[in-house]
């Protein structure tokens, strides 16, 4: 289920708005410039699947989104628990950063927790299979994988070297969630 969790950006300890309606969520996000919607989608794409499988059973969403928004970029993050890089991709995400270009994220399996640095809040999105998030360029952000990845993610570039993040050097993101170990 995906959730949106809204906390002032200095108390990570009360939350001023939580929802899990998609309806809500979209509406709360559309309102802060982003997009968030849910798309249909396949079981039979798994994390650790290629780059190249994922972008064939996607293609139509995939060639969709590039033709309505003219990105010259797409690859896909499919990352499965045993995976020997995920702590080190995990790291890569967890510090605030922006990218100069729309973050545009379509969640195909798996779960991972967007946290968005708006003003003075922190929107956190617990995103789940189905979502499409797009975040207006030099937002500040971070992302969790979490401990056990079981990811697949399509990612939509304008820039055609893809991924290039900047940091900006504030500690925030350790003040707030982790998606925790199962069980936990
Ligand atoms: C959900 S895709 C991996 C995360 C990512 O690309 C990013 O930019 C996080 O901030
Ligand atoms: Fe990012
Ligand atoms: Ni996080």
């Amino acid at each position: 289920m995906s959730t949106l969790t809204i906390f002032a950006d200095t108390d990570s300890t009360k939350t001023l708005t939580y929802s899990t309606d998609p309806i809500e969520i979209s509406s709360r996000l559309s309102a802060e410039g982003i997009r968030f919607e849910q798309w249909q989608t396949r079981d039979d794409v798994r994390a650790g699947d290629s780059q190249e499988a994922v972008l064939t059973a996607y293609a139509d969403d995939v060639s969709r989104l590039i033709r309505e928004q003219g990105y010259q970029t797409v690859d896909v993050i499919s990352i499965a628990s045993d995976n020997p890089q995920k702590d080190a991709l995990r790291q890569k995400f967890l510090a605030e950063h922006t990218h100069s270009e729309d973050e545009v994220r379509f969640f195909v399996e798996g779960q991972g927790l967007f946290a968005l640095h708006l003003g003075d809040q922190v929107f956190e999105i617990l995103c789940e299979k189905g979502d499409l998030l797009s975040v207006p360029a030099n937002t500040l952000h971070w992302f969790d994988l979490g401990p056990e990845p079981d990811l697949v993610a399509i990612r939509f570039f304008n820039n055609p070297d893809g991924w290039v993040a900047n940091y900006s050097g504030n500690n925030i993101a350790d003040q707030y969630s982790r998606i925790c170990p199962a069980g936990q």
